[in-house]
């Protein structure tokens, strides 16, 4: 592993008290786990988005080319897991809970047991390293929907939930990423691997919210946001640097996308990794290895549209292709949630912090300003200085 990595892996373990938080949401988009959830799910995940009829087809016929199941859960139940080992096994005594967006166990339900748990100042690690409406603001109006729920409710008092910082560039998701890689190039046969391609991909969104995802300071020359681009570039380089550092190889690498979905005369962030793999194939490259870099654990995105779609399509073309694996539940990456942790809490007690970050644009900031990753709409967002929850 590269210098920088290998460094990065020991540092001093995040220790101390979590004061002010007295629990931590594991929030997660959530997904089908049998035939008849698709489309009550797709439902769920569509509503008032605008997407085509004929799209949600398609996707609810990858999600029944599975049984229905998405992998997204049972991901989350391991990550929970995960969780409460390093939690138990580091003296941090903090109740981890689950809620999803759009399936059970939802976070409207899990906000209510929070609450009636007597939980008042909440923790909340998103299942989505990078800057965007639907990778973060979304998930900050669902967190105002439920504690606007608990309000009518007639909650006496409502916790106080704040949203953990972006992690693309925590050492602890970018390292198993990095392993991930090599161990993908060693199953491609030796005489390509030296030649090979990192590909990596990230979910496709309408170029028009890439161009106002953020702004994130420090993260954007003009402050002017595009933050979503320049963080999975951020990672991409750092993953690139260690293979290259690990193996000696200059493997060439480009950022491509996945997952492209809205109507076609909508621009969205191209090139699709299905014409990346054409491009490749007619320059000549002998072999790629899909990096879901934009991706924390093993989503239908994964197994659809990179190991079913990709992987024929670079059949097709003889390609030898191979996908990385994501962080799913690795101890590292549930070591990182726990530094994340301890480190706001330090923050939010006014303390000074040490914090981990990889690549050029150093650490996320720990508030979203006003205005991070605009929605169409204005809808109330939590945890973040436009929230209306204290
Ligand atoms: C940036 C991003 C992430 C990463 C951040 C994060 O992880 O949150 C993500 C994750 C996910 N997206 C997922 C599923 C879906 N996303 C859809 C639609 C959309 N996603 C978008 C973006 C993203 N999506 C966008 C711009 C749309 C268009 C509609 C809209 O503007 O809202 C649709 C509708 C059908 C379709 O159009 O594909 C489905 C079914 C699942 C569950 C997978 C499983 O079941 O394993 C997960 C983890
Ligand atoms: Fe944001």
């Amino acid at each position: 592993m590269s210098d920088q990595l290998r460094a990065a892996a020991a540092p001093t373990p995040a220790r101390g008290p979590a004061a002010p938080y007295d629990a931590l949401l594991l929030l997660s988009f959530g997904g089908p786990e049998g035939p008849d959830d698709v489309v009550p799910f797709l439902e769920n995940v569509t509503r008032g988005r605008g997407i085509p009829r004929e799209r949600l087809k398609e996707v609810g016929s990858h999600y029944y080319g599975f049984g229905g199941v998405s992998p997204i859960n049972a991901q989350n139940r391991e990550l929970l897991e995960a969780l409460r080992k390093d939690f138990a096994e580091q003296g941090v005594d903090v109740p981890v809970y689950w809620g999803n967006r759009n399936w059970a166990p939802y976070l409207d339900d899990v906000m209510r047991e929070m609450a009636a748990d007597g939980r008042r100042r909440i923790a909340v690690l998103a299942t989505s390293a990078y800057a965007s409406y639907s990778g973060c603001r979304q998930y900050r109006e669902n967190l105002a929907d439920a504690l606007a729920l608990l309000e009518r409710e007639g909650a006496a008092e409502l916790p106080r939930v704040d949203k953990l910082r972006h992690y693309f560039n925590h050492p602890g998701f970018l390292q198993p990423m990095a392993e991930g890689v090599l161990a993908a190039l060693e199953q491609l046969p030796e005489e390509v691997r030296a030649g090979a391609h990192l590909a990596f991909t990230t979910h496709s969104i309408p170029t028009a919210a890439a161009d106002t995802s953020g702004p994130v300071p420090g993260h954007t020359a003009d402050g002017e946001g595009g933050a979503y681009v320049r963080q999975h570039l951020d990672a991409a380089a750092v993953i690139a640097d260690a293979v290259r550092a690990e193996t000696g190889l200059e493997l060439p690498w480009r950022l491509v996308y996945q997952s492209r979905s809205g109507a076609p005369h909508i621009p969205w962030l191209e090139p699709d990794i299905c014409d990346h793999l054409e491009e490749l194939h007619a320059a000549g490259a002998p072999a790629v290895v899909m990096v879901p870099i934009g991706f924390v654990s093993d989503h239908m995105e994964v197994l659809y549209d990179l190991d079913t779609e990709a992987a024929a399509k670079a059949a097709e073309l003889g390609l030898p292709a191979v996908r990385s694996a994501t962080v799913g539940a690795d101890p590292r990456f549930a070591a990182a949630v726990r530094e994340l942790l301890l480190e706001r809490a330090a923050v939010e007690r006014g303390e000074a912090v040490e914090r981990c970050a990889l690549g050029r644009l150093g650490p996320s900031h720990d508030v979203c300003p006003v205005g991070c990753c605009p929605a169409r709409g204005a809808r109330p967002a939590a945890a973040g200085a436009d929230s209306p929850y204290a």
